[in-house]
């Protein structure tokens, strides 16, 4: 695919290869990982604005970041616009240049509050959200779906809606909320949206390799593509579509993630984090699933730098 720098608002990213928001996984040390990689943006996991504004302690950690990360870029889910607005003009917020705004979250329980993908479903409030957002001076981009069910799918009006109440971008999830995450991405519906707005669309869904990403430019037309779930199996996806030259292997990332998340995070956190993204990050390495037991059994910082090592460093005579 042609990589090139991507305009949104007034802030040029070095390349057109997104990593999306994940929440579970989008911690800073693997927002620092992607881009070092080559990702021209990384998104924060979405932060609930009704969380935040009862000052959890838990969400108001999902915004950690530091000088580090050039260009800072978080994402807010909400349904209500008053709070939403408040929440975007908060000191939460400060250090950071980008708010998307989560509009394609299809589990049920943020669902039946009408946040997420709900807010497909009422554009009148969804564009409420995104002016009071955009009242906070910061960049707005909004991630969608391109509907809420296969029979009624409306990404071009959604990408206008977005565009007039004065989105700076849109990233769109080509499958409806009804697909969940599985499915063939709508193309046609990605190229329709794109053709009716001037703002950057990325394109979303189903990339799992470089020849996706290909075809998803190839049939949508879109600015650029953003990597879900794939990032996760394989974080060199974006080396590979940026021909990006980078001297390390995966054994490499996952210690050096274990380093920054222990800098950063406490021991608790940075058990979970490594353990799940090792889970991911294995599943193309053969003959490893054997260890998945004892990679979950870790009790400590030692034991699972063991572990990993037997998973990556193909040294598995260790044993
Ligand atoms: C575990 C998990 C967590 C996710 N968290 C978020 C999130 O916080 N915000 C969001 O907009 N989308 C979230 N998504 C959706 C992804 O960003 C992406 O749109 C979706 O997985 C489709 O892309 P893919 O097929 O490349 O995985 C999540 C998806 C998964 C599987």
């Amino acid at each position: 695919m042609e990589i090139k720098e991507l305009k949104i608002g007034n802030i040029i990213i070095p390349c057109n290869v997104l990593m999306a928001p994940l929440a579970g996984y989008t911690c800073y040390p693997f927002r620092i990982l992607c881009s070092e990689l080559g990702a021209g943006l990384c998104y924060t996991e979405m932060v609930n604005c009704n969380s935040l504004r009862y000052k959890d302690k838990a969400t108001q950690k999902l915004l950690f970041t530091t000088a580090e990360e050039k260009v800072k870029a978080t994402q807010l889910v909400g349904s209500d616009p008053r709070i939403m607005e408040k929440m975007a003009r908060s000191n939460y917020f400060e250090e950071f240049d980008i708010i998307d705004i989560n509009m394609g979250c299809p589990v049920p329980n943020l669902f039946k509050s009408g946040q997420g993908s709900a807010l497909l479903g009422d554009l009148k409030k969804a564009s409420s959200i995104i002016k009071g957002c955009k009242k906070s001076g910061k960049i707005i981009t909004v991630k969608i779906r391109v509907g809420i069910r296969e029979d009624k799918m409306i990404s071009a009006e959604v990408a206008k809606m977005c565009e007039d109440s004065g989105a700076d971008m849109i990233t769109i999830h080509g499958r409806s909320r009804n697909m969940m995450y599985s499915g063939t991405p709508y193309f046609d519906q990605i190229e329709q949206a794109k053709s009716v707005v001037r703002i950057p669309v990325i394109a979303n869904g189903g990339i799992f390799s470089v020849p996706d990403a290909e075809k998803m430019m190839n049939l949508t037309g879109a600015d650029g593509v953003m990597i879900a779930r794939y990032a996760l199996e394989n974080p060199f996806i974006f080396s590979e579509l940026t021909h990006k030259e980078i001297q390390k292997n995966k054994y490499t990332i996952i210690s050096e993630q274990i380093d920054l998340t222990s800098k950063h995070y406490d021991e608790t956190f940075t058990l979970s984090y490594i353990k799940r993204l090792v889970s991911f990050c294995m599943r193309t390495e053969k003959g490893t699933k054997k260890y998945k037991q004892e990679l979950y059994k870790s009790g400590n910082i030692s034991e699972l730098e063991y572990i990993i090592r037997k998973i990556f460093y193909k040294e598995r005579e260790i044993d």
